[in-house]
């Protein structure tokens, strides 16, 4: 088996969500190509140790607030690299190029730079996700309430929704979904439907949420979309995600939570457990999450969270 070279890479982030890219120096495999600032972990490191390092060696800054994020493996002709990428949130000191690289700041969905390094595809896919999923109230609001409150949240931010509402038939679920996606959408907002695959592929949706036995019959990535996501409870389905090259995971639920009062919960620590395995793709945390929850989901290794009740004024 070819030996495995792991690396620790750094997604600084600001506030307005922008992040930072950093040019490769000649002299390196792929120079010239645009990566996340890191580097490979030395013997008895972790990768946080490396990360810390590796920012301090090429970039002088002493990063204070790091969380991990997704795990990404990539077979090079140079070497056969696991990526462990990190969300920087927070830095002391001023940026300067320790190695001749360039540096660019970046929004996702709207990269300047190129190229970038092969592997780093899905990391992109990944930055163009919100913290925040928010899945309709199934029910809790009439239509008119539900299209309004969508309506603002489209009005002022680039909100996703999972449009889950499987108390309607077909027809129902189709002329909601049809009034919400005529919505304006300034900021680029994003409705994704779940339910039955085949009614959505009929609909001018952005994706299509799975559940996890829906999750689990399929036997390749449902075509047609361009976001697809599922719901998961446990490693198997977490791997089926990787193997079908989903999107994103909603993975709980993670406490206790009024939609299935009679299920035990995950629990954060199994939910950290499950999600320190390294995943290629984002995850929330669902489960009586809000806001409030957010930083405590980031801190095990989520995406963010899923929010059902808590998104909606009903
Ligand atoms: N730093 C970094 N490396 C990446 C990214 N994506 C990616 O495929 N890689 C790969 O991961 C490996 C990282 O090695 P590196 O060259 O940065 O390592 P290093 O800073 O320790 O440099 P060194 O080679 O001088 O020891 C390379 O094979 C690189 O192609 C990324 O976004 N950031
Ligand atoms: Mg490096």
């Amino acid at each position: 088996m070819r030996k495995i070279t792991r690396v620790a890479a750094g997604i600084l982030l600001q506030p307005d969500g922008q992040f930072l890219m950093a040019s490769r120096p000649a002299g390196k495999p792929y120079a010239g190509y645009w990566e996340f600032p890191g580097g490979k972990l030395e013997a008895g490191e972790s990768a946080l140790e490396a990360l810390k390092r590796e920012l301090q060696e090429e970039l002088g800054i002493n990063v204070t607030a790091a969380t991990p994020w997704l795990c990404q493996r990539f077979d090079y002709p140079h070497a056969l690299v696991e990526l462990h990428f990190f969300r920087v949130t927070a830095w002391e000191g001023a940026m300067h190029s320790h190695e001749g690289q360039q540096f660019a700041w970046q929004q996702a969905g709207h990269l300047q730079v190129s190229p970038i390094l092969p592997a780093n595809g899905p990391i992109l896919r990944g930055l163009s996700q919100p913290q925040l999923l928010r899945f309709t109230p199934a029910g809790l609001l009439d239509n008119e309430a539900l299209v309004s409150q969508i309506k603002q949240y489209w009005a002022q931010s680039d909100a996703w929704f999972v449009l889950r509402e499987p108390q309607l038939d077909a027809d129902s679920y189709a002329a909601l979904c049809q009034q919400i996606t005529q919505l304006p959408r300034p900021h680029g907002g994003k409705l994704i439907a779940h339910g039955s695959l085949e009614l959505a592929s009929q609909l001018p949706v952005d994706g299509i949420h799975l559940s996890a036995t829906q999750l689990m019959a399929c036997t390749s990535r449902p075509r047609g979309f361009d976001w697809v996501g599922a719901s998961t409870h446990d490693q198997q389905q977490l791997a089926q995600v990787q193997t079908l090259g989903l999107d994103y995971a909603v993975l709980g639920h993670v406490n206790n939570t009024a939609s299935h009062p009679d299920e035990p919960p995950l629990g954060w620590d199994e939910f950290g457990c499950l999600l320190k395995q390294g995943w290629s793709f984002p995850c929330f945390a669902i489960g009586g999450q809000s806001v409030a929850t957010l930083p405590l989901a980031q801190s095990y290794g989520a995406q963010g969270v899923a929010v059902l009740r808590a998104a909606w004024q009903c």
